[in-house]
């Protein structure tokens, strides 16, 4: 039976029989019936079946790891994987649209960024809906729509303020979808009453209605997989990657992925993580802001470890440049590819400014490609040109990579290294500006916007973890700003009182009367004031946007 007759099959089954343990609570989105039909739905309903119960227990064994850091351990390569670190194996293969990822463009999967991120200069298009979506169901729905009618090639748009038409030009770039983290969930969707995890509800929904296409165009269903923990997690991803190319009768392998490395837990599994998915992994990103902020949420108990001005944490940082380093390392041994990460700079609107910002991206680019990465992030098509100069000045002539950068004399890196206390100094020009950025970026996600420009630097959930964990963690150790002042939760507050009319006079009052500030405030206080550390500034936030 081909696939075809396959899915033909699969639908008509579940057409006549509609799923009885998968519920859609969420209200109607126009459109919506492109996407959740009855085999898009069957489909989900298996993988929860199959899968959805162990994420809870893979959620659990993040917690216990963290109790025993808690309690004073340190995170090192684990002694009962040494025979996989120490093994002589590859990755099974990286198709041919994806040997060149020299410039990456990444956004959410808002209809017209969609379009303009596939036109830009780039190899390839990141879809999001993880760091830089705030995941309304409205929003969901409608990126599975959009992503749908681009991998179909007639996804359009016109401005209803301007006017502008936007269609795909004839080369878009190759499209990857980065689905939700493990720590999500779309309680629109319930599976025996419980809400099903969001990565997979992301992962069904953009497989099911796009491999054909995909497939058909010689390239494939490409996903990225975010903040994984442990290579347990990584493993869970394999089962169900293996389990939908069976049922779909696709070649092992067919579905591709790439892992960000983003969790101090992960970076000490890199290898394992690699080794678990080697039928479907193609690569592993550095996802530095996630990265900035694990290493304070998993050493927050350890009073060495408190990081400085997040403006100082720089990837030239020792534990940073490790990071990067052993990733570029690990990568290469085993044939996959080793993507940098984000430059949060956005372009300015007037040149001089502008002509920094492209310095400063400049650098930035140049220290990764100069480290070995074969490829980079960028938040904005304005910086694509930048990013991609430098990359093809390394790479060079013919080269699509630089897989053969093996890093041989960064062998071994110690997990000293990875660990490494960060210098610079605690401000309290950095304190005000980590609570004016984290009040503004939790004003917009309750409010549906997962990335937003502020002060010049592309804001999204991770790095406004970063801001809010900083203020968090200097509470926690009594830390001193460099004017001698003592953090303490009422300097805070009384700095984000004041804050807060700082930010009312930038955006004018009209604007901050009209928003959600006091919710955001409430909320940002709650969780930078309590002893204990919300997990995820997403998980209440999410509670608020579905409110
Ligand atoms: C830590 C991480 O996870 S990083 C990955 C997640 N983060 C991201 O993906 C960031 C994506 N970037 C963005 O969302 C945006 O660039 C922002 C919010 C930072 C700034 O957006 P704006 O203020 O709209 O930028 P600006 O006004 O300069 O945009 C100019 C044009 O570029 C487009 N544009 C800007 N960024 C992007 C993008 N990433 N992809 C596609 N198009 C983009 C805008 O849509 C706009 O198009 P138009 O001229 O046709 O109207
Ligand atoms: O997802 C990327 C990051 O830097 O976080
Ligand atoms: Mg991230």
């Amino acid at each position: 039976m081909t696939a075809d007759q396959l899915v033909a099959k699969y639908s008509a089954q579940t057409e006549t029989q509609s799923s009885s343990k998968l519920a859609i609570l969420g209200s109607h989105v126009e459109g919506q019936e492109k996407i959740l039909n009855s085999g898009a739905l069957a489909l989900l309903e298996t993988l929860c079946e199959q899968f959805a119960a162990e994420v809870p227990q893979l959620l659990e064994k993040r917690c216990h790891k963290q109790q025993r850091i808690d309690a004073g351990e340190l995170p090192d390569y684990l002694p009962e994987t040494r025979a996989i670190r120490d093994g002589n194996w590859s990755i099974r293969g990286i198709p041919a649209d994806l040997q060149d990822r020299r410039v990456e463009i990444t956004g959410p999967v808002d209809r017209k960024m969609i379009i303009n991120a596939l036109n830009a200069n780039v190899k390839v298009f990141m879809a999001d809906f993880e760091d830089s979506l705030a995941p309304s169901w409205e929003k969901v729905v409608q990126g599975q729509i959009n992503l749908h009618d681009a991998v179909n090639g007639d996804i359009e748009f016109t401005a209803p303020n301007t006017g502008k038409h936007y269609s795909l030009n004839p080369d878009p770039a190759v499209l990857i979808a980065r689905v939700r983290g493990l720590h999500l969930k779309e309680k629109h969707i319930e599976f025996e009453g419980e809400a099903i995890p969001g990565g997979l509800a992301d992962f069904a929904l953009y497989f099911y209605h796009n491999y054909r296409q995909l497939l058909a165009k010689n390239s494939g269903p490409y996903f990225y997989i975010p903040k994984l923990e442990s290579h347990h997690e990584a493993r869970w991803w394999a089962k169900v990657f293996a389990f939908v190319e069976e049922r779909f009768c696709l070649q092992p392998g067919t579905i591709k992925c790439t892992c960000l490395i983003e969790t101090l837990p992960a970076v000490f599994e890199m290898d394992e993580i690699l080794y678990e998915l080697r039928s479907n992994i193609v690569a592993l990103n550095c996802g530095r802001w996630d990265y900035i902020f694990s290493y304070i949420k998993t050493l927050k108990n350890h009073p060495d470890r408190v990081l400085p001005d997040r403006q100082a944490v720089t990837m030239d940082k020792p534990f940073l440049s490790a990071y990067s380093r052993l990733l570029i390392k690990t990568c290469h041994k085993r044939g996959a590819l080793a993507m940098g990460g984000m430059a949060a700079f956005i372009p300015a609107k007037d040149e001089a400014t502008n002509q920094q910002v492209l310095q400063k991206v400049r650098g930035d680019k140049e220290l990764e490609a100069r480290n070995g990465h074969d490829g980079t992030w960028v938040a904005h098509p304005g910086l694509a040109d930048t990013a991609m100069g430098i990359f093809n000045d390394y790479i060079g002539g013919d080269n699509t990579n630089q897989l053969h950068i093996t890093r041989d004399v960064d062998a071994p890196i110690p997990a000293a290294e990875l660990l490494e206390p960060c210098d610079g100094e605690r401000t309290e020009t950095g304190m005000r500006l980590n609570i004016r950025i984290a009040v503004q970026y939790i004003e917009a996600w309750i409010q549906g916007n997962g990335c937003v420009p502020i002060y010049g630097l592309m804001e999204d959930a991770a790095t406004a973890e970063i801001s809010r964990t900083s203020i968090w963690q200097w509470i926690q150790h009594e830390k001193s700003l460099s004017n001698g002042k003592l953090v303490t939760k009422d300097l805070f507050r009384q700095m984000l009182a004041e804050e807060l009319k700082n930010v009312e006079q930038e955006l004018g009052t009209e604007r901050y009367q009209a928003g959600k500030f006091t919710q955001a405030a409430q909320l940002f206080e709650q969780i930078t004031t309590s002893d204990e550390l919300v997990d995820f500034l997403t998980l209440p936030g999410y509670e608020l946007l579905t409110a």
